[in-house]
């Protein structure tokens, strides 16, 4: 579904994404896990769009997306959840869900799209006209997600989800993550929490100073603790 094939990223002088290659499969939780630094934002802002200098190639459901700028990659069918979430705080839930709308066909914008999220997330549902700023950490983040979603992306790039989140909305996180997977919607999750994310995915990819350097299923990786120590330990 999105292949990422040799790709280069730079900040400036400083090369960081070494050759990088994944698949991410139709209907699949791809957990993509490292140490800090090891490449794992840079990779997804490269599938957005959002590093201006970068080489080899990303394809999405068969299109070219590095020939593309980053606002004509939405539409394809991705969505991004940035590690800093980017709700905006003096908005309200509502408000912040409908900037979600922006790019969303007619046909969606049109529908109940707040109705039907609002059904998926009830904790969002009871604040609907809350200002975003007065909720939690926690809440905040599944706004974010709600945002995401409710253009009906059929890729979602996760960045560090669950970080610094109460344990009981990581495990709603989970369960709302899994039930997306059951919809048809495809999770490319970026994770410091290893065991949380290995547990939820089917596969995982581990990337160590800009490149692959393990690719099994979330299984394997779960019991081979020798690998998990090498590479995700902090
Ligand atoms: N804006 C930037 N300018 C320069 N270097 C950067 C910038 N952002 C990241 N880097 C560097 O690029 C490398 C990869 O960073 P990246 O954020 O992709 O890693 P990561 O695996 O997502 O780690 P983390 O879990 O800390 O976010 C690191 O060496 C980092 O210092």
């Amino acid at each position: 579904m999105l292949e990422i094939d040799r790709l280069d990223a730079w900040y400036g002088p400083s090369h960081v994404l070494h050759g990088l290659s994944l698949d991410v499969r139709q209907g699949e939780i791809l957990a993509l896990v490292g140490r800090n630094g090891a490449g794992k934002t840079t990779t997804m802002k490269a599938v957005m769009g959002l590093i201006p200098k970068v080489a080899g190639s990303v394809r999405f459901l068969g299109q070219d997306l590095l020939g593309r700028p980053a606002h004509a990659r939405f539409p394809l069918g991705l969505a991004y959840v940035p590690e800093d979430r980017r709700i905006v705080p003096g908005l309200s839930v509502r408000e912040n869900l409908k900037l979600g709308l922006l790019r969303a066909s007619a046909a969606i914008k049109e529908g109940p799209a707040i109705a039907e999220i609002a059904e998926t997330f009830p904790r969002l549902a009871e604040r609907l006209d809350q200002t975003a700023v007065t909720m939690s950490g926690g809440e905040q983040q599944m706004l974010a997600i709600a945002r995401a979603m409710i253009a009906r992306p059929k890729l979602i790039l996760l960045d560090e989800p669950s970080e610094g989140i109460m344990p009981v909305l990581v495990e709603e996180m989970g369960r709302l993550f899994l039930a997306l997977r059951e919809r048809g919607v495809t999770l490319l999750l970026v994770e410091q929490n290893v065991e949380w994310a290995l547990n939820l995915a089917d596969r995982a990819v581990i990337i160590d100073q800009g490149a692959v350097v393990h690719e099994s299923s979330a299984a394997a990786l779960r019991a081979d603790t020798e690998i998990q120590d090498r590479y995700c330990a902090v």
